[in-house]
């Protein structure tokens, strides 16, 4: 997703700070007052995304200003959860969401803009006026117009603290929705597309502790034959929940294809690694499993397993490549092993 931190984060104290340093940008940079607009240059002075003010940055650089078609590019990528269309019921409520906004935003500029003039009027007729009473009611209404400003502003505070909350509310379902997306509903484990979301997320800032072990069902094909295609399947799940309740603390664990799991070992070293696996395969080895629909009892079920953990700046489809090395190793060493790199 784009940026967690958003500008819907902010309480609404933050929220009415970070207008007060958006706006008086804005107006220097003479960016027109849109929503999209609002919600970059409040994100650009909480300064708390760092790649969306370089990209900022850059726009000003190149345009010298922010051109519509940017905000709304940059709107979307770093303000909105990016899977915003994915439901009909997200995507209106982020419609009606942006409707309250640019209601309100209509409501603040054109206070702004009153009390722009406001200032402009003062600043004329303190120019041509000594009289002290007209300059204390030039004061009184420079007050008021400032008054009436900082209450639209506040307003406006409100309505993104509101809005924060429902965007909130749209990123926890869109994350429930995600993870429903990511779940092998065969084993409730997560699916290949999981793992790859967890792998790529750990690789960044796993220094060389991070181990991948995949795990593979041996001769999954002839149970299936020996025994019919439902016991195969009912023997992955019982081996899907025996690889779970294995599974450490800082693990993860992910049934990538057929009688294949990804387990990932996060702080663990080859070593700490590589007896946990030979752990595992011998607990599958020592299973009694009946097929409970026939009440047969398999035949001895094994698992082979490679493990490989990841070294120098090795990205995560070297270090899958160098675990399914290692398991076609095993394979080929007989099945019912382990294997790793020295
Ligand atoms: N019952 C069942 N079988 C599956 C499922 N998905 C894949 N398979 C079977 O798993 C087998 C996987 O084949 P392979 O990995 O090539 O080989 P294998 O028979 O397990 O033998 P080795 O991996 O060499 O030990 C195939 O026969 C697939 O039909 C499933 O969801 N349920």
């Amino acid at each position: 997703m784009a940026a967690e931190v958003s500008m819907f984060q902010h309480n609404i104290k933050q929220a009415n700070q970070l207008m007060r340093s958006a706006i008086p940008l804005m107006v220097k940079l003479d960016i027109p007052p849109t929503p999209y607009n609002y919600g970059i240059w409040y994100e650009y002075s909480s300064n708390r995304n760092p790649k969306l003010n370089q990209v900022v940055d850059r726009a000003l650089r190149r345009f010298g200003s922010l051109p519509a078609f940017v905000s709304k590019e940059l709107f979307n990528e770093f303000l909105l959860p990016e899977e915003h269309q994915h439901t009909q019921r997200q995507g209106s409520a982020l419609t009606s969401l942006t409707e309250n906004l640019e209601t309100e935003t209509t409501s603040v500029t054109s206070e702004l803009a009153t009390f722009n003039r406001t200032l402009k009027n003062t600043r004329k007729a303190l120019k041509n006026t000594k009289d002290t009473s007209q300059v204390e009611h030039l004061a009184l209404l420079l007050d008021k117009g400032a008054f009436k400003a900082n209450q639209a502003i506040e307003v406006f505070g409100r309505s993104l603290y509101a809005a924060q909350e429902e965007l909130a509310a749209l990123r926890s379902e869109l994350s429930d929705a995600k993870k429903s997306t990511e779940l092998d509903t065969m084993t409730l484990l997560s699916n290949g597309k999981g793992f790859e979301r967890a792998l790529f997320s750990l690789v960044p800032h796993a220094e060389d502790d991070l181990t991948l072990l995949l795990i593979d069902i041996d001769d999954l094909g002839e149970i299936n034959q020996k025994y019919d295609k439902k016991a195969g399947t009912s023997l992955i799940r019982y081996i899907a929940k025996l690889l779970l309740n294995k599974l450490p603390e800082n693990g993860f664990i992910a049934r990538i294809n057929g009688g294949q799991f990804a387990m990932l070992l996060g702080e663990t070293e080859l070593s700490v690694a590589s007896q946990l696996a030979e752990t595992l395969r011998n607990e599958v080895s020592i299973q009694k499993i009946r097929y409970k629909n026939t009440k047969v009892l398999l035949r001895q079920v094994t698992v082979s397993i490679g493990v490989a953990t990841l070294y120098g700046d090795e990205s995560p489809n070297e270090l899958i490549k160098r675990a399914q090395h290692y398991l076609l190793y095993a394979k080929r060493s007989g099945k019912n092993c382990v294997a790793h790199h020295e």
